[in-house]
């Protein structure tokens, strides 16, 4: 169920970081509306596809963070997810 490093250092797309059991990335904006339009919008993919990030709305930025809780680390839903929320910003 949860990816081998390789296979996370190999399939994680270009902006992400992998901090332990998580990948993250933080979306910068030209002002704090357009971040948390941006956010809400990460929230009706999540939903819909039903694996929720943690999202950290700042001044000009929102930092999201992925991992499978069930699982217990990082899976394909993660890599997805974050495919999906790179073509939305
Ligand atoms: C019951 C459990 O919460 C659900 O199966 C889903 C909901 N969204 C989820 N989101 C994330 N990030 N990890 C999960 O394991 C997960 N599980």
């Amino acid at each position: 169920m949860t990816l081998t490093d390789d296979e996370v250092d190999t399939q994680l797309p270009d902006e992400w970081d992998r901090q332990g059991d998580e990948i993250v990335r933080t979306y910068e904006f030209d002002d704090y509306l357009n971040g948390v339009s941006f956010a809400s919008d990460l929230a009706e993919i999540a939903d819909e596809e039903f694996h929720h990030p943690e999202l950290i709305i700042g001044f000009r930025s929102v930092e999201v963070r992925l991992t499978s809780h069930e699982a217990g680390g990082i899976t394909d839903d993660d890599i997805r997810l974050a495919e999906l929320f790179d073509d939305e910003y």
